[in-house]
């Protein structure tokens, strides 16, 4: 039974250190952008990531997102930190109208109808708050998919607001034709249909994002992504979170409908060989960074990684032909298996009794890993993942193949990027894989005669993302217009 949703009194956001320069140094104006995120980290993330590549152009940035994202992030924070800034980037907090504790992943539909009710108000007031004195210029609002209502607040202030699409373009190009009409999918009575859009590979059900299946439970997001895709000309930029090598073809598709302008990959700067400190992320959870020296014994390109981010829990049955699979291969793996925040009594989320014991020699298994770092490490040999956009992304970076075992949400997708466009992995058959199965896609691209291919696309893959992000890249180029454009107000546009 779903609590009752509380509304939370109008919040008290955490008040930011005065800004004591309250001026761009020359006595005009400060140039602001102010950011607005779902409380997931997968979000939160890419959003930070931009925030850095604007604030590199002299931009002020400023982070909003709820307080439930405030209360997971101070979790892992180390004590001198406050949760006030995270890298420079200022950080407001507004509430979803839910108490602290309530559990948001249990009841999903529920959760997204209250962030939907209570965000605009909350999020209104604090712009009202927060930039009211004419020292500063607040730019834009940039807002993500989870949160489309930005834009209405952002029309109410008479703020330009851009779009940035967190996941491929692909499932831009999907979501919009789909929720435009503007061709045929797959149906309750034509389930087997192939689904053919211009740019894109031929798609079949298993490759679709969730949210659009004939048989989706989700009811809120399918909802909110309709009127998110039929009202985009709320947004004067949309901002994608890949680059001209990995989608070309599916980014050009758009242009005549939508434009995408890829600004991406965003990822942490040391997986791109920048200085650490550039990094700018938050972790809503503590790494266990022992993996790191237990990475360290191995042998390099030897060791299995598997993660499935920071939302799925896998069911037992899955949990059970996942552990087989790593005994039966005697490959050395590193697992994270994160504890869920609300343990079911089905066990899903748990390792079977004594695979600890079992593999205690072989592999190892923490709660959260450092996984840029991880992914980084000459020792990982491959990446058996969920496909979250965001985990993707980071092993392009690193130039690892990947298995992937798919989940929901835009994960097919990922994965038929994957095996059909990126060409950098395999991908797991089934939604209840035997433990054969995964055993098999692991053999295939450790050792198996395709190994080398993939091996080599993804160096490839990895090659591209630096150029694309790096100075005069493709990605480069599109912040650089993109700042340029912000800077003009809309009534020195030429028409
Ligand atoms: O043990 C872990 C597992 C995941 N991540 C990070 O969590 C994010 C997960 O985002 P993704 O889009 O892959 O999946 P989601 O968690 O949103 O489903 C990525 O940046 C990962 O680097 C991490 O730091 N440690
Ligand atoms: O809390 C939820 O209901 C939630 C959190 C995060 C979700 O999306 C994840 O974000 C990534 C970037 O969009 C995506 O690539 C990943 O597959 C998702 O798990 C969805 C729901």
């Amino acid at each position: 039974m779903a609590e009752e949703a509380k509304v939370v009194a109008a919040d008290e956001e955490k008040k930011l250190p005065a800004s004591t320069v309250a001026e761009d140094g020359h006595g005009g104006p400060e140039n602001h952008v102010l950011l607005v995120s779902f409380s997931a980290q997968g979000h939160i993330n890419p959003m930070l990531l931009l925030g850095k590549r604007l604030a590199s152009k002299g931009i002020r940035i400023t982070l909003a997102t709820t307080e439930i994202a405030c209360q997971r992030m101070l979790k892992s924070l180390s004590n001198e930190e406050s949760g006030e800034s995270i890298a420079g980037i200022g950080l407001l907090f507004f509430s979803d109208g839910l108490s602290l504790d309530y559990d948001r992943k249990a009841n999903l539909d529920l959760f997204m109808e209250s962030l939907g009710k209570y965000g605009p108000i909350n999020l209104s007031n604090l712009i009202k708050d927060h930039y009211r004195d004419d020292s500063k210029r607040l730019l834009c609002i940039v807002t993500n998919p989870f949160v489309p209502w930005a834009a209405d607040v952002a029309a109410e202030h008479g703020i330009p607001c851009a779009l940035h699409w967190i996941q491929p373009c692909m499932l831009y190009a999907v979501y919009y034709r789909f929720f435009n009409k503007l061709n045929e999918f797959p149906t309750l009575d034509d389930l087997e249909r192939i689904i053919d859009l211009p740019g894109l590979p031929s798609m079949s059900l298993k490759d679709l994002p969730t949210f659009i299946l004939p048989t989706s439970p989700f009811g809120t997001f399918p909802k909110l992504f309709s009127d998110l895709f039929q009202n985009l000309q709320k947004f004067k930029w949309v901002l994608g979170n890949s680059f001209d090598h990995l989608e070309k073809d599916i980014m050009d598709s758009m242009n005549d409908l939508c434009p995408i302008k890829p600004i991406g990959p965003l990822v942490p700067p040391s997986l791109l060989g920048q200085d650490k400190e550039l990094d700018g992320t938050v972790d809503m959870w503590k790494s266990d960074d022992s993996c790191i020296e237990w990475l360290d014994q191995q042998i390099p390109t030897s060791v299995i990684y598997v993660s499935f981010g920071s939302i799925v829990t896998l069911p037992a049955a899955q949990m059970g032909a996942i552990a087989h699979a790593l005994t039966e291969t005697k490959r050395p793996f590193l697992w994270v298996v994160k504890p869920p925040e609300f343990p079911t009594p089905d066990g899903a989320g748990q390792l079977p009794t004594s695979f600890l014991e079992e593999t205690k020699d072989q592999g190892k298994v923490v709660a959260w890993s450092p996984q840029t770092r991880v992914l980084s490490h000459p020792s990982v040999g491959c990446f058996l993942t969920h496909c979250g956009w965001n985990s993707t992304l980071e092993a392009i970076c690193s130039g690892i193949p990947l298995i992937a075992y798919p989940q929901w949400t835009d994960q097919p997708t990922n994965a038929k990027l994957i095996v059909d466009v990126f060409k950098n992995g395999v991908r797991i058959n089934g939604k209840d894989p035997t433990a054969e199965e995964v055993k098999r896609c692991i053999e295939e691209v450790m050792e198996g005669p395709r190994a080398e291919e993939l091996r080599k696309n993804a160096e490839g893959l990895k090659r591209a993302a630096l150029e694309a992000v790096g100075e005069g890249g493709s990605s480069d180029g599109n912040i650089e217009s993109l700042v340029k454009e912000m800077m003009v107000p809309d009534h020195e546009l030429v028409k």
